[in-house]
């Protein structure tokens, strides 16, 4: 077992003629096992591009991922997320149909039962179970008394803490998140930060981006700053603080990171 969980290497994505990550050469970091890696950058540096590219919504136009010791190449979206890979979007997304309970179960009811356990009656207590998981990922993330509630009824924070739920509960070997603190209020900001510090010391890998510096650095063991869809600079929170044409390019003067 390596060190490292994820690597990218030499990894492009051009739209039409505009590489909107990779700059000239690919862009090529990995990410350690058990890690915090806060991916920061201006907007439109390429970071949910990114995102996108580890988790196969979108494909390299040049360079591969690898997901512990897994070429990502062929595999599709529902492939990766069965190997342990769960994200969050920039725009939440939720089922609008169903209550605040149901979309967290509703990934889960297929990884773990299936149409002909129900057939035979097997899916009573198989449900129990779920709602159980469910309703601690909940409770987790503040919403549990919103539990029978329409979705329509969430603020946009809440929405935001919804999806982490639905993620925490298949236990992913690594997270990757999207701006997570966007819209979320302050005391629902300090439950994050509470969930993301205890998913990292119980050896969760994670990837955040992050428009937050403060939330980010504070948890983060290490950080990439894109610009322009390349690497400007890899280190340690200390590190990228300093580090001049990060502050240049990005923090300004009188960055209070
Ligand atoms: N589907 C697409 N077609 C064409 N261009 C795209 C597409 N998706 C992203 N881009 C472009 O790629 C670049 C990187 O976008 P991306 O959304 O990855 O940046 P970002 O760092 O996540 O920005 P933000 O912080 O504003 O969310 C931008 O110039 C964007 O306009």
């Amino acid at each position: 077992m390596t060190d490292s969980i994820l690597q990218l290497d030499g990894v492009a994505k051009d739209f039409n003629k505009f590489r909107a990550v990779g700059g000239k050469d690919g862009l090529t970091f990995d990410v350690k096992r058990g890690g915090f890696l806060g991916l920061i950058g201006p907007n439109g540096a390429g970071k949910s591009t990114t995102f996108n590219l580890i988790s196969g919504v979108l494909r390299p136009s040049m360079g591969k991922v690898t997901f512990d010791g897994v070429d990502l190449s062929p595999l599709n979206i529902a492939e990766i997320a069965a190997l342990g890979l769960g994200r969050t979007f920039q725009t939440p997304r939720a089922f609008e149909s169903l209550n605040v309970i149901d979309n967290v179960m509703v990934g889960l009811a297929h990884a773990e039962e299936s149409p002909m356990a129900a057939l035979f009656g097997r899916w009573k207590p198989a449900e129990r179970a779920l709602t159980g998981k469910a309703e601690a990922a909940l409770e987790r993330v503040g919403l549990i008394g919103r539990r029978h509630d329409a979705v329509s009824n969430l603020s946009g924070g809440e929405l935001r803490m919804l999806e982490v739920a639905r993620q925490l509960v298949r236990d992913p070997r690594i997270l990757l998140l999207d701006e997570p603190t966007a819209g979320v209020d302050p005391t629902l900001q300090g439950k994050l930060s509470e969930i993301l510090a205890d998913l990292h010391a119980d050896g969760t890998t994670l990837i955040v981006v992050e428009h937050n510096l403060g939330f980010l650095m504070s948890l983060a063991d290490s950080v990439v700053v894109l610009q322009n869809g390349a690497l400007l600079a890899k280190g340690t929170p200390d590190d990228i603080r300093r580090d001049p044409h990060v502050i240049a390019a990005y923090l300004g003067a009188d960055h209070e990171a």
